[in-house]
């Protein structure tokens, strides 16, 4: 037997050899790896692109056989940056609800309802998930997309995120069918759960949209106007939600006929009767985000199709006062005829509008641009989108733009009715009846008015007014707006009399005239035929 101590110096020489081993190894592969990165760095630097390519392409290959995991790269941007990608939506959604939890850096956001906050993943987080006994590992990283010489800006390069998820080989099968179409469907279930709905806006500031990669801004969309609260006929109310609904739901309808999934309405009607109110409508209804394009804001065509692309699905696309917007039909006549702010409005936007054109600022957005924006090739991708148009001159519009299947339905907005009076007294004030009604019945039946005008007349102006006094305001308008339209009715009859008077006056003098003028020449002739006979030789 060996002494103890002697023991203990044999394992310490053998540790001592085993750990110098050990060293010289690691000493070795360090050299390697120099050596293997000098030789790389030589052959990067000296050998042509393609050689290095290929170089490039088989170390990995090689790397493949001894590396036993696979990665799967989720991109924020699809085709060249020009549409969010869908797939990189869901993976965040699902990543947010079932592994943020374990993540120890995490980005907040506030949610549907503004008091809740949605965490997920910050950037550079990694997350593990299971499934079906697989492991898999999520990471979240970014890149900075280098922009063309002819891009640089002032604006920082922008950057585009991607989810990384890798797993073993040997679950191939496994994740890329099963797990992926899981989170997935959950991310989009999820999304739809969770969304906040948003009102975007195009902005005119170039430098800052493509510092943003998309030419659109947003905020929370948050208008309460329902199909219920509105104020018009119930059967055109009733035609047009079943219209809205059964879009909608007719995915596999529209892709058995062989049309784009998108519907186009044009709303028209005098100012006031509702036609931004019903797009709020709509897009609660459906529950779509509102894409509200201001097209004096577009540089030219080019620009209009990018924007179009960056929009998403289940989304209402609108162009308010189209007759403003741009010289379309190219028929524009001034407009005399001031009725209200509105269109004292629109008149200053198309004054706007001539002035930027004259200082050379103005878009130049063509019909035939805005035609292929509704229904050209690009107008398919995405689907699930509506097109509405609002103007309070239809026909000022080209009737190319209007036609069906641009604009599949028209609805007129007019003034109000009783039916109309009777939504915003319930909304407004409670009741279903009331003894007043019938003078507003009759009132309503013998003047115009817009249901702005009757809302306006219906609103509390007093923590004292009760249903009674509100009736009585909007009798008094009612009694006014009649009084109003029987003057103006009058002047312009008179005017009309006054007119025709004139006409009559001037053509009796034309008459007048014609005859005295007949009548000297009638003179002259006979003078002229005294003066032949006389003197004609005897
Ligand atoms: N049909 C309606 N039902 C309920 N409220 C209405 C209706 N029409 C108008 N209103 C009320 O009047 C206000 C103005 O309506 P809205 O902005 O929708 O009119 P518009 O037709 O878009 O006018 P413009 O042509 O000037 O843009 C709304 O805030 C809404 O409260
Ligand atoms: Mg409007």
């Amino acid at each position: 037997m060996l002494p103890a101590a002697m023991l203990g110096g044999i394992v310490a020489k053998k540790q001592r050899q085993g750990s110098s081993a050990l060293t010289g190894m690691l000493a070795n592969m360090g050299s390697t790896i120099a050596t293997f990165m000098f030789v790389w760095a030589i052959i990067r630097q000296y050998c042509p692109p393609v050689l290095s390519r290929s170089f490039e392409k088989y170390t990995r290959r090689l790397m493949g056989y001894f590396y036993p995991y696979i990665r799967i790269s989720f991109h924020e941007f699809r085709g060249d940056r020009l549409r969010h990608s869908e797939a990189y939506a869901a993976v965040e959604a699902y990543l947010s609800a079932n592994c943020s939890k374990d993540a120890k850096r995490l980005k907040a956001e506030t949610g549907k309802d503004i008091s809740s906050l949605t965490l997920s993943m910050d950037e550079y987080e990694r997350v593990t998930d299971e499934f079906k006994g697989a492991t898999v590992w999520w990471v979240s990283t970014s890149k900075i997309v280098s922009q063309s010489r002819s891009s640089i800006s002032y604006y920082p390069e922008p950057e585009k995120r991607i989810y990384t998820i890798t797993f073993h080989k040997k679950h191939r099968e496994l994740i890329t069918k099963s797990y992926l179409e899981h989170v997935l469907s959950k991310g989009k279930e999820i999304r739809v759960r969770n969304r906040q709905r948003k009102l975007y806006t195009n902005t005119s500031d170039h430098k800052l949209s493509g510092h943003r990669q998309t030419g659109w801004s947003h905020i929370v969309f948050e208008h309460p106007a329902t199909f219920e609260s509105m104020a018009m006929e119930p059967e055109k109310k009733r035609e047009i939600v079943e219209d809205l609904l059964t879009f909608s739901k007719s995915k596999d309808f529209y892709a058995k006929i062989g049309k784009a999934w998108k519907r186009g309405y044009l709303l028209y009607g005098p100012p006031g009767t509702g036609k931004s109110t019903m797009i709020a409508a709509m897009a609660n209804l459906l529950n779509y985000d509102v894409y509200d394009l201001e097209l004096t804001a577009v540089k030219d065509n080019t620009e209009l199709r990018k924007l179009l692309i960056d929009t998403t699905s289940k989304s209402i696309i609108i162009i308010e006062d189209i007759d403003c917007s741009l010289d379309l039909t190219g028929q524009r006549k001034d407009k005399t005829e001031k009725s209200s702010d509105g269109e004292n409005e629109k008149l200053s936007k198309e004054i706007a509008k001539k002035e930027a054109k004259e200082e050379g600022s103005g878009s130049k957005v063509t019909l035939s641009g805005l035609l292929n924006f509704i229904d050209g090739l690009w107008s398919a991708s995405g689907g699930e989108r509506l097109i509405v148009f609002t103007t309070n001159y239809v026909e000022k519009l080209d009737p190319a733009l209007i036609r069906r299947g641009r604009m599949d339905m028209h609805i007129e907005l007019s003034y109000c009715s009783f039916e109309g009076f009777k939504v915003l007294a319930k909304n407004y004030l409670d009741l279903e009846m009331h003894t007043m009604f019938d003078v507003v019945q009759r009132l309503i039946g013998e003047t115009k008015i817009t249901p702005a005008d009757v809302a306006e007349n219906l609103m509390p102006k007093s923590l004292l007014d009760d249903a009674e006094t509100r009736l009585s305001n909007l009798i008094g308008a009612l009694e006014e707006a009649k009084e109003k339209a029987a003057k103006k009715e009058k002047e312009a009859k008179k005017k009309d009399e006054d007119v025709k008077e004139n006409d009559t006056t001037e053509a009796t003098k034309k008459k007048d005239e014609d005859v005295k003028e007949k009548g000297t020449t009638m003179e002259d002739a006979v003078q002229t035929k005294v003066d032949e006979e006389t003197e004609k030789p005897l």
